[in-house]
């Protein structure tokens, strides 16, 4: 760590397991660093280990088999600058291990499946994002990921997914109300019945009535553009590409809602895209396109999710960069 933080900001990365949650922090570490940011993840908050649960019937999803009072003590004294003695939940043997003492960071990142559940833990994020993938979507990354890379039969993925639903539409989904950021992924418009799900179509909400939050936009402020980029400055191969820009209300609040369908064939032609989008929160023209070939083989960075997910880090960079300036003012006046 470099030196004592003055001023710990906290960011929350909700979703569901295989929803694209260490692809985005691997991002974050691009724009971050590893050194000033410290990633808990909230799996460690189980209170009942897999024998229990398997026992009582009751899944990791469900609030009963989290501990969130100890959550909340432990993420409030990292973010007034105390170290903790964090519980380890260990996914190899299904235990709770011996704690480990985390120190308070400049920036400290809680991931997992429930950091918007407790209004508690809640009221102490400064910026947020929730990972929202269709079921469609998340089928085809859960069989992918599970049957190519760690053997798994196709009923068993697709049981596994079944059985988690109930939970998921109880205890996670609803988080997504109060994310700053939702990142939706969705099956193509390009595409009449397409099941590939290789070409997705990825929504980025953003709410309008954060202090301090600037939303991203496509060529002019509030006003709502279809545009097909694909021709001179950005080829596209079959199904083409759609963007759209324009407002909605998500769970009673406006959001700003920026939109890519299809993908890109050129990863260097994302700088035509960059060039027409406003308040991106990068620190030259062309840092976005940059970050984004930094890593194009991760999954995704041929597409909205990538871009999104860059997108996002920006803004949580920004945030970062605000709170620090105005605890440094603070700290000056007296
Ligand atoms: N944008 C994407 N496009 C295509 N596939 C993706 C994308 N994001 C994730 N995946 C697939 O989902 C898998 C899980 O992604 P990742 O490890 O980032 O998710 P996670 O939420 O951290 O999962 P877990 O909690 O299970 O570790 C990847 O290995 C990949 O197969
Ligand atoms: O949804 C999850 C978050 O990662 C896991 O299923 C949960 O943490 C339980 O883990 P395991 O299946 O290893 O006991």
């Amino acid at each position: 760590m470099t030196g004592k933080p003055e001023n710990v900001v906290l960011i929350g990365v909700a979703g569901d397991s295989g929803c694209g949650k260490s692809t985005f922090l691997r991002r974050l570490i691009d724009l971050f660093g590893e050194e000033l940011m410290t990633v808990i993840c909230l799996d460690d908050y189980h209170s009942l280990d897999r024998k229990q649960r398997k026992e009582t019937g009751i899944t990791a999803l469900d609030p009963r088999a989290n501990n969130f009072d100890l959550m909340y003590e432990q993420i409030k004294a990292l973010k007034s600058g105390q170290a903790i003695d964090k519980p380890i939940y260990n996914h190899e043997t299904g235990l709770i291990d011996p704690p480990e003492r985390i120190e308070p960071n400049h920036i400290i990142v809680i991931e997992g499946l429930h950091p918007l559940y407790d209004e508690r833990v809640r009221s102490l994020i400064d910026f947020s994002v929730y990972f929202d993938i269709s079921d469609e979507v998340k089928i085809a990354w859960k069989i992918q990921r599970d049957m190519a890379e760690r053997g798994h039969r196709y009923e068993d993925v697709l049981a596994q997914i079944n059985s988690r639903k109930p939970d998921f539409t109880k205890y996670i989904e609803p988080q997504r109300e109060f994310a700053d950021v939702v990142l939706q992924v969705l099956p193509t418009n390009l595409i009449k019945n397409d099941q590939d799900r290789k070409v997705l179509r990825v929504r980025m909400l953003q709410r309008e009535d954060k202090e301090g939050f600037e939303p991203v936009y496509l060529f002019d402020e509030g006003s709502t553009i279809q545009w097909t980029p694909c021709g001179r400055k950005l080829s596209c191969s079959y199904p083409g590409m759609q963007l759209y820009y324009g407002s909605d209300v998500y769970y009673g609040r406006y959001v700003s809602v920026l939109e890519v369908d299809g993908q890109f064939d050129n990863l260097e032609e994302v700088i035509y895209i960059e060039t027409h989008l406003s308040k991106t929160s990068t620190k030259y023209q062309g840092e976005l396109t940059h970050l984004l070939l930094q890593h194009r083989e991760y999954p995704g960075s041929n597409n909205g999710t990538g871009l999104f997910q860059v997108l996002t880090g920006l803004k949580m960079r920004a945030t970062y960069e605000r709170l620090t300036a105005k605890e440094a003012k603070l700290a000056a006046k007296v």
